[in-house]
Formats: structure tokens, C-alpha cells, sequence
């Protein structure tokens, strides 16, 4: 089947929202890519690059850099959100005083709000009117902009409420180098992206504080386990965990040294403090608000997170990494499966 030709907004010009505009115009589609920094507008138009993110790429004549959000979002069916989550009401605010006829909003962020604990898709709800709002939807997976904007093999799932939506953006997004799933389950999808962050940073302290692969399996295993509870109980799949926004997530963000977050815990575990790592970062470390929002999520459903909560002190009440481990490997005996169980079949009485 003919593709069929769009234009389409790209809200967030970092290394994510670059990679997404390249696979795109890859596809032929024109990009306007909206940045909030008028300098780096001029570069992506001036010189073809993005030097701060993804200083190796050069950028296609149909990628177009824009410095106002109205003129990106004129005539526009298709609107990609690709700002951290801390940046995304403002975001929504700016669409919501601008845009008037509707549009599909497909958010690529991984993170969950801290105290409203809401995840994107829900943000996204609550800040944009329905009539404005055709179909919301989220496309995640294991995914380094490094490595896609070098157009090597990547594989994503989108989700929606509305899977022709879904399938649209899938439309939109899949080529030969970028193969893009379906999976009908939000929830699971969302939860899983946010909350590898919170393991790939225990993975990286682990590192840091000079374990080896036992450390990082240990980690990478039972931070699934505790994801899938949490997600579970929340009303996810619990079979979207071990697909591509789940485990295949963790293993990319745990593993390499692209991700912020397991260069961030790396610091970490090496003895920096979490201000002098964010400082020296540059980029967004999602992980950081993120053990915040999942630390609440964990108490508000009853759902024991261990990890989650060591990581929660070592961030946020100076606690060690060291003494973290320890705790986490001193607590009492328990069954590999038992509390998922417990979780499945609570869901069981209550269908
Ligand atoms: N990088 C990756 O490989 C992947 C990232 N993601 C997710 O995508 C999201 C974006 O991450 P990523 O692109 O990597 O982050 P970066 O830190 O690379 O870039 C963030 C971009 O958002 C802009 N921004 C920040 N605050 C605002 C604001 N208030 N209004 C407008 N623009 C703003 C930044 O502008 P400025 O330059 O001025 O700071 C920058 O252009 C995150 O949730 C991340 O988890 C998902 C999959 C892969
Ligand atoms: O989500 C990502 C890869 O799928 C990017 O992870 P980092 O934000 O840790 O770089």
C-alpha cells in the first residue's frame, strides 16, 4: 500500500525528538521540528545539525526547524510530544491556547508525574480539551536516539485507546530500520517505559560501586518483578512486561552507554552527588522524578517495590549506595513469584 504523505509536528528537539524527525523523513514525511530555543532553530535550518544531541547527524532538507509553536501547529493532523515530563503541561498549555481544530497527539516520554501520579496519556487528557484531542497515543521501547539516528535496527510498540490511531502512527513511523509493534495495553506500556529508568539508575550505582553481572541480573530481574506488580495491580497486562516496552526496555537502558540513567547511577555509585550528576548530565535522567512518582505509586497501591524505595533514599534522603545493596539483599525470605501471584489472583475475585 502507497504511504500516505504528511506533515507532522515534532514538539522537543533534543535527541529523542531529533531521532523520531529523522526516522520520519526518512519515510518521506516533511518535519517541522519545534524548539523552544531559538538558536538551535537557526543551526537545524542554517547547518543542517543538531550538534548538542546528536553531534555525528546531518538533517534531511525535510526536517525544518521552527521557532514558533503556532506556525508549527497550522494545518497540522499529527502531533509528536517529545519533551521531558517535567516540560510536558507547559507544553500542553502553549497547544491549548493555540491550536483550534483537532489533531493525534502521540507522546514518546517515559515518566510518570510525582503527587498526581498520573502517567502521560492521562496528563495529556487533563490539559487538552476532547474537542481538540482526536486520539492520544504512546510509542515506547528499546530505543536510543543514538543508535536510531544512525538508522541501525530498533524495534518500538505504540498503544492507544483507540488502536486505529495506534496503527496510524505505527503507519507513519515503520521502515526498514525502525520496526513499530501494537500492543492495545497503555497502561502496561506506559509503566514499563517509566520505570526501567528507576532500574537502569540502581544499575548504574551497582556498577559505580564496582559489582559485576550477578549485581546487574539481579537487578535487571527483579526490578521486572516489582514493575510487573506494580503495573499489574494498576491494571496493566501483565504479559506487556515481558515484551519490548517492558524487559526489552530494561535490558537496553541497564546495558548501555547511552542511556542517561545508568550513566547518571554510575556517578553515583562512584560517590558524586545527585546535584553534581544532573549538572554535568545536559540531558534529561527521567529515572531521578520518576523513583519519586513510583515510590508514592507503591504505597498508594499496596505494592511492595524494595528497590524502588532504597533508591528513593539513596536519592532523595542520603542514604548510601552501599548500605542500599545491603539492605536490598539482607531482607527477609520470600518466594520469586509469590506477590505477583497474590496480585493475579486478587484480580480473579474481583473480575
Ligand atoms: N534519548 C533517547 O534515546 C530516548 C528518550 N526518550 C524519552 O523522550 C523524552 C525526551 O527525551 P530526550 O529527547 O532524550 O531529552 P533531551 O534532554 O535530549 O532533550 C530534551 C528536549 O526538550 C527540550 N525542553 C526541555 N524543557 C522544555 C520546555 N519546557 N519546553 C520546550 N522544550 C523543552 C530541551 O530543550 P533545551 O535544549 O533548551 O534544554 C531539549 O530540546 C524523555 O521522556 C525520554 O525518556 C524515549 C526513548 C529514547
Ligand atoms: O529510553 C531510552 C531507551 O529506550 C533512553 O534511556 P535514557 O533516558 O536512560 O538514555
Amino acid at each position: 500500500m502507497q504511504l500516505q504523505k504528511e506533515t507532522i509536528a515534532v514538539l522537543g528537539a533534543g535527541s529523542w525528538g531529533t531521532a523520531l524527525a529523522l526516522v520520519l523523513a526518512d519515510n518521506s514525511h516533511e518535519v517541522r521540528l519545534w524548539s523552544h530555543n531559538e538558536e538551535q532553530v537557526k543551526e537545524i535550518n542554517q547547518y543542517h545539525t543538531n550538534k548538542k544531541y546528536l553531534p555525528e547527524i546531518v538533517l534531511p532538507e525535510l526536517i525544518v526547524g521552527y521557532a514558533s509553536l503556532s506556525d508549527t501547529l497550522t494545518g497540522i493532523k499529527t502531533v509528536i510530544l517529545a519533551v521531558p515530563t517535567k516540560a510536558i503541561r507547559e507544553v500542553l498549555g502553549k497547544i491549548r491556547a493555540i491550536q483550534k481544530s483537532p489533531f493525534t497527539i502521540a507522546h514518546v516520554s517515559k515518566g510518570i508525574e510525582p503527587d498526581t501520579l498520573l502517567r502521560i496519556t492521562e496528563m495529556i487528557k487533563e490539559e487538552l480539551p476532547e474537542q481538540l484531542l482526536e486520539s492520544v497515543v504512546v510509542l515506547s521501547g528499546p530505543s536510543h536516539a543514538e543508535e536510531v539516528s544512525l538508522r541501525q535496527p530498533t524495534t518500538v510498540t505504540v498503544s492507544s485507546e483507540n488502536m486505529s490511531a495506534a496503527s496510524k502512527v505505527q503507519d507513519l513511523f515503520i521502515n526498514q530500520n525502525f520496526r513499530v509493534y501494537t500492543n492495545p495495553d497503555v497502561i502496561g506500556v506506559e509503566i514499563g517505559g517509566a520505570l526501567k529508568n528507576i532500574i537502569a539508575l540502581a544499575a548504574g550505582i551497582t556498577n559505580g560501586l564496582g559489582y559485576g553481572d550477578n549485581a546487574k541480573a539481579a537487578l535487571m530481574t527483579r526490578g521486572l518483578a516489582e514493575i510487573s506488580r506494580l503495573g499489574t495491580k494498576m491494571g496493566a497486562n501483565p504479559l506487556t512486561f515481558s515484551g519490548l516496552t517492558g524487559i526489552g526496555d530494561l535490558i537496553v537502558t541497564c546495558t548501555s552507554v547511552h542511556s542517561r540513567n545508568w550513566r547518571a547511577g554510575n556517578l553515583l555509585g562512584k560517590g558524586k552527588t545527585l546535584e553534581e550528576v544532573l549538572e554535568n548530565m545536559g540531558m534529561v535522567v527521567e529515572g531521578v522524578r520518576t523513583t519519586k512518582a513510583a515510590y508514592q505509586l507503591a504505597k498508594k497501591y499496596d505494592v511492595k517495590m524494595p528497590i524502588t524505595s532504597e533508591l528513593y533514599d539513596v536519592l532523595f534522603n542520603g542514604k548510601s549506595a552501599k548500605d542500599a545493596v545491603d539492605v536490598l539483599m539482607a531482607r527477609g525470605k520470600t518466594d520469586e513469584m509469590e506477590d505477583l501471584t497474590n496480585i493475579l489472583d486478587e484480580r480473579n475475585v474481583e473480575a
